[in-house]
């Protein structure tokens, strides 16, 4: 199971206080009380988008606070109310209660939005406690506390890029690489037995971007027919945005023709079924530190000519590998970035109203 976890506290900005205030001016000799309310606190607001699919921005940064409301001021006036918080989350995303373990919500779709905590609402200023009986009222009231949860975020990871080649082509090398999954890595075929995704984080926060890849077993020739073990697993690049298709372009395949491989790997992805083989696809030639030089040309000529991109990389010196990472990056972002055009509006659903925790506190001045 593959599940991306951060856990987060989220607090609600309180509500400013309601003042006691009483009008005085030159030529009003007995003014009334005219003290403003307090302004709302602001929320903390969940949305899901389809730009992100992982959680590791929130493990970067585990509070948000949202602002609270002003207090009332005199002449009646009403405090500004305390500006919210957003906080975008990948489609998908299951926000649990970290105190009770109860599930708050589940984001299906794209742009759902939920209140997670509710800003505190301002308190009264006494101009709304005067009456015909009671006309110089001096209370007022505190403005309620926002609410403050901590909340455990849950996403199943679904990746972006899936890895596909031949065994031994250096999938789960490229995986360790760029990712902190650490699957096991041998001079043997069929060494990965179970698919692994590892997360790829690009660039520095705020500006990180990060991406799942799909580390699948190796695929030959016949696999749709059952041979070997990769078929199987197909299914876990079956909804990838990416394809990076390896190619071992040193001796250490056994097989004289690189591009005699990745067309055989091609049709056996074509086998499948499922359009794999028509997804983006970039080339990868792996091994290129013991490259044979004749099988890199032919492959790098290959690419260019069926005008697919291309790059060539070494796990061993890390050449490569950077350029890889980025464009990988990039695709994944323009893919997704394309999916995101509004294709229906979605409906607002409202969190469950909580009761309060703080009863309004009244002061008498
Ligand atoms: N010289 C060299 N060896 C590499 C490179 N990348 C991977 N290898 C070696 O190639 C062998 C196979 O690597 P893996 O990453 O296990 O290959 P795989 O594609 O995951 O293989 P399967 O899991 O069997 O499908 C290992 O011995 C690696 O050390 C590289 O860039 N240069
Ligand atoms: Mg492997």
């Amino acid at each position: 199971m593959f599940v991306d976890e951060a856990k987060i506290r989220v607090k609600a900005g309180n509500g400013g206080n309601g003042i006691v205030a009483f009008r005085r001016e030159k030529f009003v000799p007995r003014g009334g009380p005219w003290g403003g309310d307090g302004g709302r606190g602001g929320d903390v607001i969940m949305e899901s988008s389809e730009r992100h699919n992982t959680l590791v921005h929130f493990r970067f940064n585990p509070e948000y606070k949202a602002e609270r409301g002003r207090h009332g001021e005199g002449a009646n006036k009403t405090g500004r109310e305390g500006v919210d918080v957003l906080l975008k989350v990948p489609v998908g995303t299951l926000v649990y209660d970290d105190e009770t373990g109860e599930l708050l919500h589940e984001f299906v779709h794209p742009d759902e939005r939920i209140i997670i905590a509710r800003g505190g609402r301002g308190g009264r200023g006494n101009a709304q406690f005067a009456t015909p009986t009671h006309q110089a009222p001096r209370e007022s009231e505190d403005g309620k506390i926002g609410d403050e949860k901590f909340l455990r975020l849950e996403l199943k990871l679904l990746a972006d890029v899936g890895l596909v080649g031949y065994p031994n082509a250096g999938k789960s090398t490229l995986i360790s690489r760029i990712s902190s999954a650490r699957p096991k890595i041998a001079d043997y075929p069929f060494t990965t037995l179970q698919p692994n995704l590892g997360v790829v984080v690009v660039g520095e926060m705020p500006h990180e971007q990060s991406y799942v890849v799909a580390d699948i077993p190796g695929l030959i020739e016949g696999a749709s027919l059952g041979a070997g073990l990769g078929m199987q697993f197909l299914r876990h690049v079956e909804r990838t945005r990416l394809i990076a298709h390896l190619v071992d372009v040193s001796d250490a395949s056994g097989r004289p023709d690189p591009v005699q491989d990745y067309k055989v790997i091609t049709k056996e992805l074509a086998s499948f079924g499922s359009g794999i083989e028509k997804k983006p696809t970039i080339i990868v030639a792996t091994k290129i530190d013991v490259a044979n030089p004749d099988k890199l040309k032919k492959l790098t000529t290959f690419a260019k000519r069926s005008k697919k991109a291309f790059f060539a990389i070494s796990a061993v010196t890390g050449e490569g590998i950077e350029p890889l990472k980025w464009e990988m990056a990039k695709r994944v972002e323009a893919i997704r970035a394309k999916a995101q055009d509004p294709v229906e509006e979605a409906d607002e659903i409202e969190a469950p109203k909580k009761k309060r925790r703080a009863p309004a506190r009244k002061s008498v001045r």
